[in-house]
């Protein structure tokens, strides 16, 4: 494989950074160099995708070269995605025991899971998107409180909620794992960068 630089991963997220590095050395790593960037990015509003693009934008200007981005949403599809991707704040305002009971009234308790990388090769590139989604129900807690809403989602196909299973079983079938893939087939298309341009390729 020719690797034909260096990525920067932003995010502010021990626990995405994690699955992102497991992702890769699992067999699926990018023709890229992944180095993490510890930013503070904002929290944006509206459609998922606009944020995704904007944080990438933020981001690169930042970090001043190529950087991907990640935008995690979890929707219920009895409030039409909602809280998509607010639910970082209904996380920290109200747990997950919270997040379980908002959906005390509706008898639909399907959702799903929703990653959207973005990646530019450095500022003012307009950066390129990336959706992987896992459909799921929204349950009752179970399993340790270690990433985000993991104890309530249950992923379509399995009796085990993504805090439960086994991390490589999660990382096998995540909405974070759907994403990545697309954007590594994405960064496998692209040209290696010419030897001679004097920028970043390292033939291999
Ligand atoms: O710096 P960034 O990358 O933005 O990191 P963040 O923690 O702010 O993340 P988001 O803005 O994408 O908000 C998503 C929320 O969902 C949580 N989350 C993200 N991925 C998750 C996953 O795979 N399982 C459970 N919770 C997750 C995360 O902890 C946040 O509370
Ligand atoms: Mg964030």
């Amino acid at each position: 494989m020719v690797v034909h630089g260096e990525i920067s991963f932003a995010t502010g997220n021990q626990n995405k950074l994690k699955e992102v590095v497991a992702i890769l050395a699992e067999g699926h790593p990018l023709p890229f160099t992944v180095k993490a960037a510890n930013l503070d990015l904002p929290e944006l509003q509206g459609e998922a995708e606009d944020i995704a693009k904007e944080k990438c934008r933020i981001a690169a200007q930042q970090v001043g070269g190529a950087v991907m981005v990640e935008d995690t949403s979890l929707c219920y599809n009895a409030f039409k995605g909602l809280p998509g991707p607010y639910c970082k704040w209904f996380l920290t305002k109200l747990g997950v025991d919270g997040m379980y009971k908002l959906l005390a009234g509706y008898e639909d308790k399907s959702g799903y899971a929703q990653c959207i990388f973005a990646y530019t090769p450095g500022p003012d590139v307009e950066p390129q998107l990336f959706i992987g989604q896992t459909q799921g129900i929204i349950v009752e807690p179970r399993g340790p409180p270690a990433f985000g809403w993991d104890p309530v989602f249950q992923p379509d196909g399995f009796d085990q909620t993504f805090a439960e299973m086994d991390k490589s079983v999660k990382n096998s079938i995540s909405h974070r794992y759907r994403a990545l893939d697309k954007l590594r087939s994405y960064l496998l298309e692209l040209p290696a960068p010419s030897a001679t341009n004097g920028t970043n390729g390292t033939p291999s």
